[in-house]
Formats: structure tokens, C-alpha cells, sequence
């Protein structure tokens, strides 16, 4: 079977490796939609993610949904998934067995293998392949009414699902995301869904606060000035500066959560800020690993900074959401796969718009899958 390949930055190779059939807990995926990642892109581009360094041919993507063509021993006799059933992939795999898998936080599992990550060693290879085998227990069946392409898309999804969970607000809560790229949207979108009343995102493209604005993902949008800070104080008032002018937007109220969606140290700062007395911040956006923050303009308010990794136990509730999707209050979140490519040799193709803000003919760039017919 064919699957891509990194071998270097940007060298992508289209290689045909032999499978094994399923292990007994096991089933055979035939991909048929990948939505690429900024850590793909990373990935593609530097041959590492921030520390994380590729190590040896790593097929890239993480983000997928396909169809079962065989089943294990074990699976076959349980019968909860059979050849022919259409799933989406939860990708990361725990260990199952440790402290945190046992009290169900398995995505801080310390032996978690997740695909197209170059975390762990020998690297798990990512669903840009024709063809994988992966644990029954870790595949979720999709209902007919949910394409491929949005399978692909719960992975992002179960991430802002986690978010917005851990935010633990009561509903009638204000909101900030900062960041209105896929993953900010889809916090926004959940967080609407659970209740948020006032939802207001920050960004320094236009086009994606309009884009968030007309497909109903917030209520109110801030372009915020792209800020260049030559000491620490001058980053810490441009910061304070950018916060008033995002709570004038909530009613000259601090925000009762923030979603950190960039990992830019700036919006950090920024979020401590503009987050109220008691408040918590979202950590979800990567970025910089060691930042200089106004850490106790958070403590000596009591708001709470939580680390966001990934998810546990999502996938349902993501299923159910992308089922109400474009009603009930949920924005349209297929709207937020703005380009398509057809054929697993296209990858390199999908990587470079990827890359883009806008394409050729000026339309945004939001979240590019790439599908497989066979
Ligand atoms: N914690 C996790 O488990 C997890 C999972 C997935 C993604 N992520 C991270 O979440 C972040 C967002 O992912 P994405 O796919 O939406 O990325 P993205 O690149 O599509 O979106 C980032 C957005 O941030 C905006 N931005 C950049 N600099 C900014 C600034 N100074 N001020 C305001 N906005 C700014 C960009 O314009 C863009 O719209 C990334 O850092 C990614 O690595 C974390
Ligand atoms: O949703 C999972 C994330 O995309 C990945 O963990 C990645 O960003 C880090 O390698």
C-alpha cells in the first residue's frame, strides 16, 4: 500500500509499504479524509515541532476518519465494528494501564504513542497512508449524517471540547478566544454550545474575525495591532493596552474565561490581563516553550492558568455536536474546511496551502483535508 513520508523539511515521498493484517484488538482503516494540522505543517516544514524533532520517516497527519476493510479475532467476535463501518480515528494511544489511564485522564498518559508525532521513539506513523491497523477500542463508528472530511475534523473538535470542559463555566459566562484559526473557532463554537452568552475573538487577520463573525462563531471580533515590544515593560503595557481594549468589547468587564488559541507570548500577556478577579485562562495555542509573563497579576487575582493537552473522553460529545452542527445554536463547523485535495499523492499539494492565508484567489485558508478515494 502507498503512505507518505517526511524524510526531511518539505521532502515528502510517496512510498508503498507492506501491511500486516489487524492484530485480534485490532482493525484495518482505509483513510479516506485527513484534515491537515499546524503541527503537520511544522512537521513538513522544519522536520520538527518546536523540541520535538523527527528522528526517522514519519508519515505525517493525525487528524482522520476512513473505513474498517478488516477486523481482528477479538473484534470480530464482539461484533461492535465490522468491515465496512465508516469511523473516526482517535489517534493517541495510552498505555492504559498507569495512574493517569486508570483515573481516565489518558491523554497526560506518560507512554502515550500519538500518530504523526515525533514525541515518542520509534515515531507512530501518521494516517497519511492508504492503508494502517489501530486498536478497535481508540475508532468511534460515525453516523451517516457526518461526512469523512468532518470525521477528520472532530480530532481538533474533541480539543476544544477538552477546553472548554476543564473552563468548567457556568452558563451565562463572557468568553475571549484569542486566536481565530481552527482551533480558537471550534473553542468558540463549543463554548457557545455550553452555554457562553457573550463570545468575543481576537486575531491580528481581518478575514478570519470576518469569516467567525458571518458564520455566527462570535459575537463580537478585535483586530488586534501586531505588536513588536523592545523590553519586557513595553510588552507588558502594549498588553495591558490590548486587554482594555478587548473588555471594552464585554461591557468594560474583564472576561470570566480566556481561550489562549496562538501560544504567542504577547496574547498570554494578554489574556492575563483581560481574564476578571477569580477567572481562568485556557492554555490551548503552543508556542514559545519559555515565556515571560506577569505571572502575579494572575496569582494575586486567583486566575487560575490550566494546561490544555489534547483530550480524554471527547469523542462522543464531538459526534454529537457535529451531528447539530448549522443548527441549535452550533455554527456550521464544515464551513471551516475551506480547500480539498483529492488523492494521497496530492499531499505535498495540501501542505502548501496549508501554508497560506489565502489562496490565489484570495479566499481564507482555514483547514485543508486531503481525501482518499482508495
Ligand atoms: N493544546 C493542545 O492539545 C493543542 C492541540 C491542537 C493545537 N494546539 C495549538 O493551538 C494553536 C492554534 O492551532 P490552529 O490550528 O488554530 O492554528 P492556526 O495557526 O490556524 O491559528 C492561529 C491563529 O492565531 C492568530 N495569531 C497569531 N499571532 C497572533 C497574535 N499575536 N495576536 C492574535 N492572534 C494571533 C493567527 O492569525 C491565527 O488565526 C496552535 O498553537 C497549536 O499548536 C494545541
Ligand atoms: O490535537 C492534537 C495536536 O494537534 C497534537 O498534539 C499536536 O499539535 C502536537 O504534536
Amino acid at each position: 500500500m502507498l503512505a507518505q513520508e517526511l524524510h526531511a523539511a518539505k521532502d515528502l515521498r510517496l512510498v508503498r509499504r507492506s501491511i500486516e493484517p489487524p492484530a485480534e484488538d485490532e482493525v484495518q482503516i482505509a483513510m479516506r479524509a485527513t484534515t491537515l494540522c499546524g503541527s503537520d505543517l511544522h512537521y513538513f516544514t522544519h522536520f520538527a515541532n518546536g523540541d520535538f524533532k523527527i528522528k526517522e520517516p514519519l508519515s505525517p497527519g493525525h487528524e482522520c476518519s476512513g473505513v474498517i476493510v478488516a477486523v481482528g479475532a477479538v473484534v470480530e467476535k464482539n461484533r461492535d465494528l465490522k468491515v465496512g463501518d465508516r469511523v473516526a480515528v482517535e489517534v493517541g494511544v495510552p498505555c492504559g494501564d498507569c495512574d493517569r489511564c486508570v483515573e481516565g485522564t489518558y491523554n497526560v498518559c506518560s507512554k502515550l504513542r500519538f500518530r504523526s508525532s515525533a514525541t515518542v521513539f520509534p515515531h507512530y506513523q501518521g494516517t497519511l497512508q492508504q492503508r494502517f491497523n489501530h486498536p478497535a477500542q481508540w475508532v468511534h463508528k460515525l453516523p451517516e449524517t457526518i461526512s469523512f472530511a468532518e470525521g477528520a475534523l472532530l480530532e481538533p473538535l474533541a480539543v476544544a471540547i477538552h477546553a472548554v470542559r476543564k473552563a468548567g463555566a457556568k452558563k451565562g459566562a463572557s468568553c475571549l478566544v484569542v486566536g481565530a484559526g481552527a482551533v480558537g473557532l471550534l473553542c468558540a463554537a463549543v463554548a457557545r454550545r455550553f452555554g457562553y452568552r457573550y463570545i468575543v475573538l481576537a486575531d491580528i487577520v481581518q478575514n478570519r474575525l470576518d469569516f467567525a463573525l458571518f458564520h455566527g462563531f462570535a459575537d463580537a471580533a478585535v483586530k488586534l495591532p501586531v505588536r513588536r515590544s523592545r523590553t519586557t515593560e513595553e510588552g507588558l503595557a502594549f498588553a495591558k493596552e490590548d486587554a482594555e481594549t478587548l473588555s471594552q468589547q464585554n461591557g468594560d468587564k474583564a472576561f470570566d474565561r480566556t481561550f489562549e488559541c496562538t501560544g504567542v507570548e504577547s496574547c498570554v500577556r494578554t489574556s492575563i490581563y483581560a481574564t476578571r478577579n477569580g477567572g481562568k485562562i485556557l492554555l490551548v495555542g503552543m508556542g514559545t516553550p519559555v515565556q515571560t509573563l506577569p505571572i502575579s497579576a494572575a496569582a494575586l487575582r486567583e486566575v487560575d492558568i490550566i494546561g490544555v493537552w489534547r483530550y480524554a473522553n471527547c469523542y462522543p460529545r464531538g459526534i454529537e455536536l457535529m451531528e447539530h452542527a448549522g443548527r441549535d445554536g452550533i455554527p456550521d463547523l464544515k464551513k471551516l474546511i475551506t480547500h480539498s485535495f483529492q488523492g494521497l499523492e496530492e499531499a505535498g499539494a495540501a501542505f502548501d496551502m496549508a501554508a497560506k492565508t489565502c489562496d490565489e484567489e484570495g479566499r481564507l485558508v482555514i483547514k485543508v483535508v486531503l481525501e482518499n478515494a482508495e
